[in-house]
Parts: C-alpha cells; structure tokens; sequence
C-alpha cells in the first residue's frame, strides 16, 4: 500500500501536523521500530502476528480444507478477530469465487434461521474459528449449526473444519470427532489473525491465492523501517496518532470500493480493540465510499473538527459503461464509466475536505486482488503496533470486553458474578410511549 499524508499537514488542515513535528515524532518511530523488530525477533506475543508472513503455512492450510474444497456454501462461525479477517478476505474477493461465503458473528436467531433454512447442507461446510474456544457466540452457533445438520441427515463431521487454540471446548471436539484441524498461532491476537488460518480458511475453501496473499503481506513487511518517511504503514500509524493528539479523536476509514466495506469493519476492531486504553484511542468509523458522500459527508466537511477521514483508493477496477443518454444535459455522464465516476468522486471528497481544512489521509492500491489485499491487511496491523507504541498501551490485550462477559454468564446461570448483580442495579428513567 502507498499512503499520502499531505492532506493532514498543517498548511492544509486544521488539526493537522506539521513537517517538523513529524520530524520531531521521528525519533520516537525510530525507537518503536526498534521495540517492534525485537519483539517480532523473540516472537513476543502480539507482535509475532507480524511474523505470520513467514509463519504461515498455506499448504497445510489448503490440505487440511480439502474434504470441503467442493462446497458451493461456507459458513464461518466466529466472531471478532475470529470472523472478520476472513470476512474481509473473501468479500474483498467474492467476485473471483463460485463459494458463498457467510460469516455467522452474531446471535439474531432470525438472521441464524434465515442463513439455515432453504439451504442446501450437503453442499455446505462449516468453518468453526475460536481461539480460546470458549467464546459464547461462536459455541451457541455451532450447536445450533450443528443440530441444523443433524436435523437434516447431514453428517456435519464430514463438513467441518476447526481453527482453534492448542486447548478448549472446540479442541477437545474435534478430537473426538478426529475433524480436521488447525492451530490458532500462539501470540498472534484475533485481530491480528488475518493471515494465519484464523483468516485463510476461509480463502481456501473460496479458491482463493493464499500464497499472493501472503506475498503481498511480506513485501509490506520488507517495507518497516526506522523512518515514517521510508514506511507508508509508520507513516499512517504516526499520522494518525499525531492527528489525534492534536484533536481527531475519530478515524473515519472510507474504502472507495463495495467490496472493501468489510475491510473497514476489521480495520475498526483493530483500531478500537487496540488502542481504545486508559482512557486513550482513536474511534474508529466504519464507513463506505461513494455511498457517504450522501450520508457523512455533510459531518466530516462541517462538523467538529475532531475527525481525520482515511481513503482507500482501490485503484483499477473491472469497468463498466454508462450508456449513452440522449439528454444533453446528462452528457458527461454518458462520456464516463463507473469506475471513471467513481474515481472522480472519490479526488471531489478528498479536495472537499481539504478545502474545508479538514484532515484526510489517502492510502492506495494497486487493485483489490490478494497481493494488495495481504499488503493492506498486514501494513494496518503494522500502522496499529505503531500506534500502539506510541499511546505506549498494551496494544495486544482486551481486558474492557471481560466484564460484559462475565456479566452475560451470570445472567444465564453460568455462575455467581458480580458483574451480573450490577445488571439489576442499572438506574432508571424510562420516558414511555
Ligand atoms: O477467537 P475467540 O477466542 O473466540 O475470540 C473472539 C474475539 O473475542 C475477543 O476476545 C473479544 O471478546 C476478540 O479479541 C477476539 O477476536
């Protein structure tokens, strides 16, 4: 991935960063590259994700998914770190693949039922992701998915791969099934999981270059160095914290391509997952461009001025006509195609918000393929550690998700928790219709 951060110097926008404090800001990237290339040196946890270029397998990935290889239906049951990487994986790519992928993140009973029913299990696998495996969602879903497949005489040990940590309910499972198995990487956090099996299997079962994408990944590796101006990941990560010290406590992240929209759902439980400590963080927003040109942009041009606005330029685009009109007064869209207007709404937003001295960061592809997808996935997660560094937070642990946790188990009889009792104890004004 390029990045473009002239539209967050100072002499443009307001916050913004001058040359000289990124100068100054140097030094300290300096001594968090540092930091990082230790820590990917002695695989300390957290930052061995960024090792996961040369870690990870495909090959025993693609192995281990080929009893489902055929499937025209993959669901993944997981959520978080365990589901949207690989969601942002193959809807990125959905267009190269005959597989529909579905990613069961949630517990809606009608939206569950409606992904099981008029469904056709034969022809269905079941990817079960869960690192420590004992995550609520994902075991309530998969015995629900489970009992779908029982319900239907599907044999579902024949129709299911497990990606999970070395101990657990899920191992202890598919072992006693003998289902076919992968490994969560030890000291890589679900966020950070993309480009391990946390997020491959899914690509594999879609037939999609695990090896491009993992090449992609590690030439933006190659790419970390002691200077945000020699980095484009450095150079987000540090743009970003700079911006919000000077007052964008919010990230709106606007991928200008649909297929991109999940991506900027993963990007924001990177970033908020990550950094939103001690009272700390940047709020990230997930959000889609064209279509929040209609809906934001009236915000982000005219709002507080508490917001940095990250483009994703997707680059080449499979295109498309618009055809000939006949009405003068339409012509110049005749004259285009889509990817023309696309694009061309796309450099109108950024200028808009330039003009209006609001800061904005471009980052670019070079098309939405697995080699621009593994860069852009691995150099977030480089931008974040960075970041992290810098807020000088524990950018691997997510202790704040605990209590609701806790909380939800004692609602449900699953033990005595405090956190349950202060359910009851929830104050009241109730203005009723
Ligand atoms: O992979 P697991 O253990 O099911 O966790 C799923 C997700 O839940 C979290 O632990 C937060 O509760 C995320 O960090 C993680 O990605």
């Amino acid at each position: 991935m390029n990045v473009d951060i002239g539209n967050a110097l100072a002499s443009v926008a307001s916050p913004g960063v001058s040359r000289e404090s990124l100068e100054r800001l140097n030094d300290q990237v300096g001594d968090a590259h540092e930091r990082i290339e230790q820590g990917m040196a002695d695989a300390e946890h957290g930052y061995e994700a960024l090792n996961l270029p040369q870690r990870t397998d495909p090959s025993e990935i693609r192995e281990a998914v080929e009893p489902v290889a055929d499937a025209e239906t993959l669901l993944t049951i997981g959520i978080g770190g365990s589901a949207l990487g690989a969601a942002t994986i193959t809807d990125a790519l959905a267009a190269e693949s005959d597989t529909e992928a579905i990613y069961l993140d949630n517990v809606d009973p009608v939206w569950i039922s409606q992904h099981l029913e008029n469904r056709s299990l034969e022809n269905t696998a079941i990817n079960v992701v869960s690192r420590s495996g004992t995550t609520a969602e994902t075991l309530a879903n998969f015995l629900v998915v489970r009992d779908a497949f029982e319900s239907a005489d599907v044999d579902w040990t024949e129709r299911t791969i497990v990606t999970t940590g070395e101990s657990g309910p899920l191992r202890n499972l598919s072992d006693r099934h003998d289902l076919p198995s992968l490994r969560v990487p030890d000291g890589v956090p679900g966020r950070f999981s993309a480009l391990s099996a946390v997020g491959l299997v899914a690509a594999a079962v879609c037939g999609h270059d695990l090896e491009a994408l993992l090449d992609g990944a590690a030439a933006e590796a190659e790419t970390l160095s002691g200077s945000l101006f020699e980095c484009p990941a450095y150079a987000y990560g540090a743009t970003t914290y700079a911006l919000d010290q000077r007052g964008a406590g919010i990230n709106a992240m606007v991928p200008y391509a649909e297929s991109l929209e999940t991506y900027a759902e993963w990007f924001a439980q990177l970033w908020a997952e990550s950094l939103g400590k001690d009272d700390l963080g940047q709020t990230p927003v997930r959000a889609l461009g064209v279509t929040d040109q209609h809906s934001q942009l009236q915000l982000y041009r005219a709002g507080p001025r508490d917001k940095l606005v990250t483009f994703v330029s997707p680059g080449d685009l499979a295109d498309r006509p618009i055809p000939d009109t006949g009405v003068d007064e339409l012509a110049y869209l005749s004259d285009a195609t889509l990817a023309d207007l696309l694009e061309a709404e796309f450099e109108a937003t950024e200028a808009s918000l330039a003009a209006a001295g609001r800061p904005n960061v471009r980052v670019e592809l070079d098309g939405v393929d697995e080699y621009e997808l593994g860069g852009l996935l691995y150099g977030m997660e480089a931008a974040c550690v960075l970041a992290g560094e810098l807020y000088a937070v524990n950018t691997f642990e997510q202790p704040a998700v605990e209590w609701a946790k806790k909380a939800t188990r004692g609602l449900l009889g699953g033990g005595d928790f405090e956190e349950a009792d202060a359910v009851a104890e929830k104050t009241e004004l109730r203005i009723e219709r």
